[in-house]
């Protein structure tokens, strides 16, 4: 609802729908009455209007949007018609953020004071649909096309500094904001307002050629994604007709938006991230009733590729943070890939250069593990060798205080055995961060056995302050995300066995809208790297893994990508791998004849017929095989919803948000054709243990319950 009061000549109108004041119906219908009374009143000369609490408006209440439904009347462009036509100044006074209907109940007011450290934007791209309140109409009447192309097709938010310089707001105070409003409104009380209505504003002449030339830039920076192309065409037509004309075909691209598959995904990724940061723990311990402990400084072992990530993570987030490793050398190339990344990040005018400055003062660079001694949180990320890390942690449960979490950045090792080498096993947890750390949101936090409460919620905190997406899991081989990657991979592998080409694979998966296909993945991760893994595991388990081994235990095996690396393709790094990069460290993949050819050798050599693979049978092996593993994950209570590995999809691996993530995608396809399609493979395909069905699977496909009720079903039938 909308609360009105006055304060003398003033009118003050309190946007109020906590947390975020979402334009539910009933905001809007009060924000409509408030503005009617306010101008109906005599003794009224001005209006300001607030959200209660610490947003001015997060804009539309997305629920409303489920499945396209019509937003009830008044919209918001219906309830803020009246300030436009209102001859008493109206003020938006923005604290916290105004975001999508938020700024454009803003943009209909004459005038917008703000906080410092308000933010106003148009995130409405991230949910798939459009500003459908004038957003596209008004903002380039204020602030030009160019900034508004800029601001709306990328959807982010614009720091109330640059908001100023834009003419989006016209003042900043420091003062209380409701105080600074009405003082503002009455200072502007009797000047001419006609022209800071915005509809009656002119809009600047643009060439058609600054859109073409817009079209093809957002097409290739936000592949696949339909609703920055619908933002253009919504602002071109600002500048083609007449304001009214204009905000007709504004409506009606919104209307196709809102309906939209992609927005239907987007909107499900949304709250699937929210769902997500709700977390708990078997023993029922949770989001809501544990507290994280305060971080105030932190350490991270390892200055390699993940660790020195991780510590640029945690300094450009304001904690100071000791940087450990043992070899000088190391550590110099550690600090000089963080200065780098820094360098990169400036240019990208992702921070200042000062802010750059600040962030490398916190770090202290030292070989000397004693240093972690006053440290409330340490991040160990050397390599994947269980006995190392229980050297490590039973160093660390000596040197820091009782009370220090210590965390793991484990990929695969049971968290249960590195704790085991502490006297404080509660305390320990896995930080499963995603390369390159300083750039992939995703991090898989790890509960072991024993892990408190306390530590997770820790973990999950620290990840959302230094601007991750957390998600948590339990421990299992490969934990949630990786176990996840294997029956992906390990499909596309056997499917070049039996046809495919590397190239016609990676060009399925991004035509779906992965940002990269696997084997290119494969290349800038390094071949070597699964290469050790693969014969570690195998020496550890006493298995034959020569290049002529097919079978394990009775289960398919492709080592193709080992035949690679024997011949010294390690990817990116050596200049060759499943593609040609010409040179080490080169970036464009060229697809190679020689990789053809050592496929065709191998295929030869194990008497397999190739045989000609359509699209749709590559990207449904490969889908499916991750999605049935995402199944026995949940079946297991690895995680605990589906939000959570389509989080880890999104975040983690860059599934398309407009695709919502492999579970989304699965309930889309209707769980009984996945079922059908799962058990086929399984007929066909019977020494792939993967394509084993879940049993989860099967029983929600008897089912039909859709994916927000699936979690009811898995906690009513623990006993599946
Ligand atoms: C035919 C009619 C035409 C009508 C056209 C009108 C069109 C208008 C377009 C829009 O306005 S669409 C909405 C655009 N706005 C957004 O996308 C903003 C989304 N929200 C955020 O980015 C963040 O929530 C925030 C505002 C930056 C705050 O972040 P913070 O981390 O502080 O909190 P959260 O955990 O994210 O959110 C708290 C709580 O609030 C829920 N929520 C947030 N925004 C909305 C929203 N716009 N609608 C509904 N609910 C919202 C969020 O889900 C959290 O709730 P939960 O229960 O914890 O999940």
């Amino acid at each position: 609802m909308a609360n009105y009061t006055k304060r003398d000549e003033v009118a003050v109108i309190e946007l109020n729908n906590p947390p975020v004041n979402a334009l539910s119906f009933e905001v809007r219908s009060g924000l409509q009455n408030a503005l009617k009374s306010a101008i109906d009143d005599q003794d009224v000369k001005c209006i300001v209007i607030h959200g209660k609490g610490k947003n001015f408006s997060a804009g539309a209440d997305i629920k409303e949007f489920g499945a396209g439904t019509k937003q009830q009347k008044p919209w918001i462009t219906d309830a803020c018609r009246l300030a436009d036509e209102s001859s008493k100044p109206v003020v938006a006074a923005i604290a916290g953020t105004a975001l999508g209907g938020g700024l454009e109940v803003a943009l209909f007011c004459h005038y917008r004071i703000g906080t410092p450290s308000c933010r106003v934007g148009f995130p409405e791209v991230q949910i798939g649909i459009l500003p459908g309140a004038g957003g596209t109409q008004r903002l380039p009447r204020l602030i030009g096309v160019n900034s508004s192309i800029d601001m709306i097709t990328s959807g982010r938010h614009v720091m109330a500094e640059e908001a100023m310089k834009l003419g989006i707001l016209d003042k900043i105070v420091t003062e209380d904001i409701i105080e600074e409003g009405v003082k503002f409104a009455k200072s502007v009380v009797g000047l001419d307002l006609a022209h800071r209505i915005l509809k009656n504003r002119k809009i600047e002449a643009v060439s058609p050629k600054v859109f073409d030339d817009e079209i093809s830039r957002v097409k290739k920076k936000y592949k696949g994604y339909i609703a920055p192309l619908f933002c253009l065409k919504a602002i071109q037509a600002s500048v083609q007709l007449p304001y009214d004309a204009s905000m007709e075909q504004e409506l009606q691209l919104f209307q196709h938006l809102v309906g939209s598959n992609q927005a239907k995904a987007q909107q499900y990724a949304f709250f699937a991230e929210r769902t997500s940061a709700r977390w708990q723990l078997p023993t029922g311990a949770n989001s809501q009733n544990a507290s994280p402990l305060p971080v105030k400084t932190a350490g991270v072992i390892g200055a390699g590729t993940m660790g020195a990530g991780i510590a640029l993570c945690l300094i450009t987030s304001g904690i100071p943070t000791v940087l450990v490793e043992q070899d000088q050398k190391f550590l110099e190339k550690g600090i000089k890939t963080m200065e780098g990344d820094l360098r990169g990040s400036v240019a990208l005018k992702k921070m200042t250069a000062e802010q750059a400055k600040k962030a490398m003062l916190i770090l202290k660079p030292s070989v000397n593990f004693e240093d972690l001694h006053d440290v409330d949180l340490v991040i160990e990320a050397v390599y994947e060798n269980l006995a190392l890390k229980k050297e490590i942690f039973a160093k660390l449960d000596k040197i820091c205080q009782p009370q220090t979490i210590l965390c793991t950045n484990t990929s695969s090792l049971d968290i249960d055995m590195i704790a085991e080498a502490t006297k404080r096993m509660d305390k320990v947890v896995g930080t499963h961060f995603f390369a390159p750390a300083y750039i992939m949101k995703l991090q898989e936090n790890v509960y072991g056995k024993n892990t408190s409460a306390e530590t997770v919620a820790t973990v999950m905190a620290l990840g959302r302050r230094i601007r991750k997406v957390p998600v948590l899991v339990g421990t299992c081989e490969s934990f949630a995300a990786n176990r996840m990657l294997h029956p992906y991979v390990t499909e596309a592998l056997y499917l070049v066995e039996e046809g495919a080409s590397p190239y016609e694979v990676d060009q399925v998966l991004e035509d779906f809208g992965m940002p990269m296909g696997m084997f290119r993945v494969s290349d800038l991760s390094g071949l070597d790297i699964g290469y050790k893994v693969r014969r570690e595991a195998a020496k550890r388990q006493g298995i034959d893994l020569t290049l002529g081994t097919r079978f394990v235990n009775g289960e398919r095996v492709c080592l193709l990508a080992d035949v690679l690396v024997e011949k010294g393709r390690l990817g990116i790094k050596s200049g060759k791998g499943w593609y040609n990069y010409g040179s080490p460290g080169k970036k464009e993949a060229i697809p190679d004849p020689e990789v053809l050819d050592i496929i065709e050798e191998h295929c030869r050599k194990f008497g397999i017929k190739k045989q000609k693979i359509s699209s749709q049978e590559i990207l449904e092996r490969m889908q499916l095989a991750l999605i049935n593993e995402g199944f026995r994950i949940l079946e297991e209570g690895i995680v605990s919803k589906p939000e959570d590995i389509d989080v880890i999809w999104i975040y983690g691996f860059g599934w398309p948000k407009y695709m919502g993530g492999p579970m989304f995608y699965a309930n889309e396809m209707k769980l009984k054709n996945v079922y059908r399609k799962i058990c086929d493979f399984h007929q066909k395909y019977p020494f792939s243990i993967h394509w084993t069905p879940s049993k989860l699977l099967a029983r929600l496909s008897e089912t039909d319950l859709p994916i927000s009720n699936w979690t009811s079903l898995i906690n009513s039938n623990s006993k599946l």
